[in-house]
């Protein structure tokens, strides 16, 4: 059985819940549960904090895991990333006080408060910039406010809990971060090609729709130009000799400026629907 571990709490945890019950696993019920087995799908799922999940999967206990780079990156663990999960995207950044700091040498000898010491640590080495990290466990943001800390290094998603505080961003991008699934060191384990393909069709099912649209057949080129599809879109005959029916995936972001843009070439009856699962 394929052991995965899941984190039981924080911001990544109802997501990646809800992605792996749209993969068509059977997680826990009970939130109480911290592990469950799932026979149907050959795989068992482990309850985990997040910040530990890199632990348990670097160390071979567990065979794969769900959580964010940033956290595997400052585990150290030897776990390896192997797909992005489309969810929970911030950028790890330097912030200080309104105006004080532009670049991130400013920092030299002062004290820099983060709950990713690890990777605050090794990105300071890098750079050559040598700081006191002040360990805290989370609303970091809050430090310098209360005077433990000269600047901070956090995850920002909106830069709203920074702006409250006063602080505002500055130096380099520490990192990009995002869900990730990671996997134990060595061979791939006996079904996580099962799981990275369902994984992949949850991904096309949220960020893709169908678009379904009639069109005059000699405007076929331009519109394959606005819905491309993902491999090449399908066109077929209608009864009409003059027009044809073409379907194609395209991004849901852009569905409403896609439709404006056929309906003004000429095609008619466009229709979108969601995309229940997908195996591309
Ligand atoms: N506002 C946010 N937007 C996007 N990702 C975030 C946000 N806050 C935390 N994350 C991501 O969630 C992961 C941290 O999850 P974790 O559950 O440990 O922290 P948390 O959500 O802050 O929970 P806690 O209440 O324990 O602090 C990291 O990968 C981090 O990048
Ligand atoms: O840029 P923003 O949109 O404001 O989001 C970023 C904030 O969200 C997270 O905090 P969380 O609520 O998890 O609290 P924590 O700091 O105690 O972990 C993160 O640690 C930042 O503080
Ligand atoms: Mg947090």
């Amino acid at each position: 059985m394929l052991k995965i571990a899941v984190p039981n709490k924080g911001s990544l945890s109802e997501t990646a819940a809800q992605m792996l019950a749209e993969a068509g696993y059977n997680g826990r019920k009970d939130p109480k549960e911290l592990i469950v087995a799932d026979h149907a799908n050959d795989v068992e799922f482990f309850y985990l904090r997040p910040r530990d999940i890199a632990t348990y999967v670097g160390s071979g206990a567990l065979d794969v895991g769900v959580t964010g780079r940033d956290l595997l990156l400052d585990s150290g663990s030897e776990a390896g990333e192997i797909d992005e999960l489309g969810f929970a995207a911030s950028t790890f950044r330097f912030a200080g006080p309104a105006g004080r700091f532009s670049e991130l040498k400013e920092l030299e000898g002062l004290r820099v408060a983060t709950s990713y010491d690890g990777l605050v640590g090794d990105y300071l080495r890098e750079a050559g910039v040598s700081v006191t990290l002040v360990r805290l466990d989370g609303a970091v943001e809050s430090a310098v406010r209360l005077g433990v800390a000269d600047a901070v290094a956090d995850v920002v998603e909106t830069g709203s809990t920074l702006r409250k505080q006063g602080l505002e961003i500055f130096g380099p991008v520490i990192l990009q971060s995002q869900a990730v699934l990671i996997g134990a060191p060595g061979d791939p384990a006996p079904g996580l090609a099962t799981l990275q393909r369902r994984l992949q069709g949850v991904m096309v099912a949220r960020r893709y729709v169908l678009i379904d649209y009639d069109l005059p057949s000699h405007l076929i080129e331009k519109a394959v130009a606005l819905t491309p599809g993902v491999e090449s879109p399908t066109i077929s005959p209608l009864r009409d000799t003059g027009w044809v029916a073409v379907r194609a995936m395209v991004p849901k972001t852009s569905t409403n400026r896609i439709m404006d843009d056929l309906y003004e070439l000429g095609a008619r009856a466009i229709l979108v629907t969601p995309i229940h699962a997908a195996r591309l």
